[in-house]
């Protein structure tokens, strides 16, 4: 079993490779994951990616994949090259996108290595129903539309999925304890949802079953961020489901 530092995930969303060192200085030696998004890896590019390879940490590269089949294959066939240890594609991509992805990623990663988890945005957890009814033109609750996303992706050979932690029960119940749920919208008591809507707090998304959860501005656009962090790590120990 990981320790629960392991299953948090710290959003480098920084416009540079200079500013998000910043941030990962303060997370040495406290065995975080790293999650490297479009706003970072479109400035920095790969060689960002190797270099958090090579200081230790597990990354979780978040680019979200979303084209045709033979798009999403050829995607991801040249990210597996990278050596990160997660990457995702979003489930309204449908069962053959994401079936291509995974044989990409399996095609791509080279001979005697893991190939990196597969998971699949569900619903962003920026989004509410009233949007995914009347903007996305999508009916029914937002959890109905998150367990049929999540079965589709098991469908396809995923590894789990990207959801808010109200809804990991749900999911864990329709694909299994094994299917990886990864939970951004998490926010510590008082601080600001900004975009987010489906939130939870670090220690109730553990306690609803999340197997990772992902925290971007609670620590990087806070005061104090290494207080930030160690508050956050303070309050999950124990809260493990
Ligand atoms: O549904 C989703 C999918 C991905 N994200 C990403 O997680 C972080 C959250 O950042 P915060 O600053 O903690 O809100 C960010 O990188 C998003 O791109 C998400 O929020 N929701």
């Amino acid at each position: 079993m990981m320790n629960m530092n392991e299953r948090i995930m710290v959003a480098l969303d920084y416009p540079s490779a200079q500013e998000a060192d910043h941030c990962v200085r303060l997370l040495e030696g406290t065995g975080v994951y790293v999650k490297i998004g479009m706003q970072l890896y479109y400035a920095a590019g790969p060689d960002y990616i190797r270099q958090m390879k090579d200081k230790g940490y597990s990354v979780f590269l978040d680019l979200k994949v979303h084209d045709i089949p033979n798009t999403a294959r050829g995607a991801m066939q040249s990210l597996a090259s990278l050596g990160v240890d997660m990457v995702n594609v979003h489930a309204a991509g449908g069962l053959k996108m994401m079936e291509a992805a995974r044989e990409g990623l399996e095609k791509g990663t080279p001979s005697g290595q893991k190939r990196p988890l597969l998971i699949a945005v569900t619903q962003l957890t920026s989004t509410t129903e009233a949007m995914m009814n009347d903007e996305l033109g999508i009916a029914g609750s937002v959890e109905d539309c998150v367990v049929q996303y999540a079965k589709l992706a098991k469908q396809a050979g995923l590894d789990g999925v990207v959801a808010s932690p109200k809804e990991v029960p749900l999911i864990k119940e329709a694909c299994g304890s094994a299917f990886l749920t990864v939970t951004p919208g998490i926010r510590p008591k008082g601080t600001d949802a900004g975009d987010q809507h489906r939130i939870t707090t670090p220690s109730d998304a553990f306690k609803l079953g999340s197997d990772y959860i992902v925290i971007g501005r609670a620590i990087t656009q806070a005061a104090d961020p290494k207080q930030a962090l160690h508050t956050i790590l303070e309050e999950v120990k124990g809260s493990a489901n």
